[in-house]
């Protein structure tokens, strides 16, 4: 089995703040602080002109703060604000089209829910990630139905690829779905509800070892 290259904390911006495009970007560039490497854009509010501008400052904040772009949902966003990648799920789309959109560079993720059928299958498709979850109950998606940790177990002695736990994933509990064989840990809440970003990514961050949260 290879090893992974991605780990680490994946931050994603929460709706709470995507009406106050200053005050997401500064949070954004304090996750960044605080070591969190790849960022999502997901946004279910905006379309067309704000969703473009909104897309690009965040590329523009993320490029200086030394993280890499995710853009949920939209491989056509993606593509056109030269993201660092997309996540798909289920019903976003087809993982060959987006990768055939974005080239082999591009950083590809896909959410599986509970199933490691569908993760071999986003695998096969060229997906560079799959995410399980929700893991914890989640305020940002409470309806998301819930995952097994057993399932990242089986995934990571499967799988070749990184391994996502997502779902109501705070520093604390953030061990567990580390422990049951997750690389990365995307969260909204507990990043971006914090008071403080850059110290609740850092606390998020301090959990993998060897982790260097200095600015690049
Ligand atoms: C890292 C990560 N994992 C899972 C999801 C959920 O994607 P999806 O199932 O398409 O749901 P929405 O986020 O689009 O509501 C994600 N966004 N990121
Ligand atoms: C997008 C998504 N997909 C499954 S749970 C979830 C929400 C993650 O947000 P939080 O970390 O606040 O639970
Ligand atoms: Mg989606």
């Amino acid at each position: 089995m290879k090893e992974p290259t991605l780990s680490g904390l994946y931050a994603i911006t929460p709706d709470a703040l995507l009406r106050e495009p200053a005050r997401l970007l500064d949070a954004v560039t304090a996750a960044a602080r605080g070591g969190a490497r790849l960022i999502q854009y997901r946004d279910k509010h905006h379309f067309g002109a704000e969703r473009l501008a909104l897309a690009r400052a965040l590329l523009q904040t993320c490029r200086a703060a030394g993280a890499r772009l995710i853009v949920n949902d939209d491989a056509e966003l993606a593509q056109s604000i030269g993201a660092d990648g997309v996540h798909l799920g289920a019903g976003d789309g087809s993982l060959a089209d987006a990768r055939a959109r974005l080239g082999p560079r591009a950083l590809i993720g896909a959410s599986c829910g509970n199933s490691l059928e569908r993760a071999r299958q986003a695998r096969a498709a060229g997906a560079d990630y799959v995410a399980f979850g929700r893991f914890f109950a989640s305020t940002t998606k409470p309806d998301a139905p819930p995952a097994d940790l057993r399932t990242l177990t089986a995934a990571r002695r499967e799988l070749d690829l990184a391994i996502c736990a997502i779902g109501g994933i705070t520093a604390d509990n953030a061990t567990q779905v580390l422990a049951a064989g997750a690389d990365l840990v995307a969260a909204v809440e507990g990043v971006f509800g914090a008071a403080d970003v850059e110290a609740a990514a850092r606390a998020y961050v301090s959990l993998w070892p060897g982790s260097d949260t200095r600015i690049p």
